[in-house]
């Protein structure tokens, strides 16, 4: 299962909209990476908790052993975003690495696996290293991994 079935109703967020058209138009040969840093990305496929629609979701890209780790960060901002819901309520996704697209499951990390994990997303990409301050919120991670 690479792709899930339902209707694409894209994000309210105008950069990350067009970030995904973008990369799914290249099959992630263009747009894969943060414009403002050239960092690479990876792009999710989730379903909406609420309204079972498709989501896409781009998120850094912190892989390790053909794993991946999604970090809710948004910024710093003092909100989960709304995919942390889409994520527990439905773990199976696809994520899509440059051209490869893959099925994935995503577990929420807590204690120590959490901790290891985020030392190691922040030296993967150390903004998250200073998102994390600007919020009592601590970042939902989830570790991805391959069916
Ligand atoms: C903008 C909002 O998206 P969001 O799920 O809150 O996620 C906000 C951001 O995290 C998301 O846009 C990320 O892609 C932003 N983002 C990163 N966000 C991160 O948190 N971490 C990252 O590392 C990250 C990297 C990144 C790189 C490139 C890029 O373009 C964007 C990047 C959105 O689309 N909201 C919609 C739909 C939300 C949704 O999924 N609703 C669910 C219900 C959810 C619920 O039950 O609460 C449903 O459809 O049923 C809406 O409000 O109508």
């Amino acid at each position: 299962m690479t792709e899930l079935q339902g209707e694409y109703v894209p994000s309210t967020a105008d950069w990350v909209r067009e970030q995904v058209a973008a990369f799914e138009a290249s099959n992630g040969a263009e747009a894969n990476v943060l414009e403002r840093d050239g960092n690479p990305i990876i792009l999710i496929t989730n379903r909406g908790a609420k309204t079972g629609a498709i989501r896409k979701t781009p998120l850094m890209r912190v892989e390790r052993d053909g794993r991946y780790l999604a970090v809710a960060s948004v910024g710093g901002g003092d909100k989960n975003p709304a995919w942390v819901a889409n994520f527990r309520a439905y773990p199976d996704m696809v994520l899509q690495d440059g051209g490869t697209k893959k099925a994935y499951v995503a577990r929420e990390l807590s204690g120590a696996e959490r901790e290891e994990w985020w030392d190691y997303a922040v030296k993967t990409w150390p903004t998250y290293g200073e998102y994390q301050p600007k919020t009592s919120r601590i970042f939902p991670l989830f570790l991805l991994e391959p069916v």
